[in-house]
């Protein structure tokens, strides 16, 4: 007899930065979230997609929940109070190179109010701490277990970057997919509209090098993006019309850079990321717009797709 197929969702939690994005893309095997060395880079739900022949495994990425101080703040947590509901397996990421804490202590009571999902508890960037380290952290991801009244389903140390015990992490979330057929067709590795994978890829590559509170500032919108017309089937060009939106004046500058010079390279950084990601070349036109305060107005965050 044939195993019955099973098919489900899965999302990793964790603190800003504890490398949630780069597990999605590691499990899946192809850049599908954005990533970055700043915390609360992800703002959409992004999913990876993995087939088995048994399989599948469909990885809902999910932007970090932390104390609302802005009405795009509390959106976010919304979304993932909503998304922690809706999965089947619930994966919180505890960094190794950093020891627990309140944020991680308010993440795992927060889950635990949730209460109808499987939780397992991975350790992540093994690779950044020594085995002691390692060793150290799982028994205190135990206690806060305990502390919390969580039953970690499995307890699992992984390195994104390495590779190391990814695939087993990757058999264990599949494994306690409920039975069911699969939602997306085969080979499909992510639901997220090009528009949007493409918005992603500028906002990554503005975000390059910017500081302070001007990461939470940038969001990008595409408006326009079509195949350009009379050119031969062999060659095709993908033209892309994308606006940068920051809060102030102030920002459009720095975004921009002397002469152009930012905007140039940020554009030059997103067409190669976009070629690669969509297999054509692609002209690429960048514009920096101000939207005052968009992270607290409703109409501007409805605008920017929040
Ligand atoms: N050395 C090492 N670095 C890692 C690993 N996984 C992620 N990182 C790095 O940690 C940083 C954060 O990774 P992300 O995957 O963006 O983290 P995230 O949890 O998705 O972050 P937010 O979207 O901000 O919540 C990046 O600089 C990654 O390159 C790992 O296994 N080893």
């Amino acid at each position: 007899m044939t195993p019955e197929f099973r098919s489900g969702f899965a999302c990793f939690v964790g603190r800003p930065n504890a490398g949630k994005s780069t597990l999605t893309n590691a499990i899946v095997g192809q850049k599908v979230a954005i990533t970055s060395s700043r915390p609360q880079t992800t703002r959409t739900t992004v999913r990876g997609i993995v087939h088995r022949p048994d399989v599948q495994l469909i990885l809902v990425d999910t932007p970090g929940l932390h104390r609302p101080r802005t009405l795009l703040g509390e959106r976010l947590n919304d979304l993932v109070r909503t998304t922690w509901a809706e999965v089947d397996v619930v994966a919180v990421c505890f960094p190794c190179d950093q020891k627990i804490g309140p944020g991680d202590r308010y993440l795992v009571a927060e889950l635990a109010k949730v209460g109808r999902t499987t939780t397992l508890a991975v350790a992540t960037k093994t690779d950044l701490a020594d085995p002691q380290r390692v060793a150290e952290h799982l028994l205190d991801i135990a206690e806060l277990g305990r502390e919390t009244g969580t039953d970690w389903a499995e307890i699992v140390p992984v390195s994104a970057t390495s590779g190391d015990q990814v695939d087993l992490l990757t058999d264990l979330l599949a494994q306690r997919m409920p039975p069911g057929p699969a939602f997306y067709p085969d080979g499909e590795l992510t639901d997220a509209p090009e528009e949007s994978i493409v918005a992603e890829l500028v906002r990554e590559a503005a975000l390059e090098g910017v500081r302070d509170e001007l990461p939470h500032s940038i969001a990008v919108v595409v408006e326009e993006m079509g195949l350009r017309e009379d050119r031969p089937e062999d060659k095709p060009l993908l033209d892309i019309h994308a606006i940068v939106y920051v809060e102030r004046d102030s920002q459009k500058g720095i975004v921009i850079g002397r002469k152009g010079a930012r905007l140039k390279q940020v554009g030059a950084d997103a067409r190669r990321q976009i070629e690669a990601m969509l297999g054509t070349p692609a002209y690429l036109e960048l514009r920096v717009k101000v939207a005052k305060d968009w992270q607290r107005n409703p109409k501007q965050l409805r605008r920017l797709g929040f």
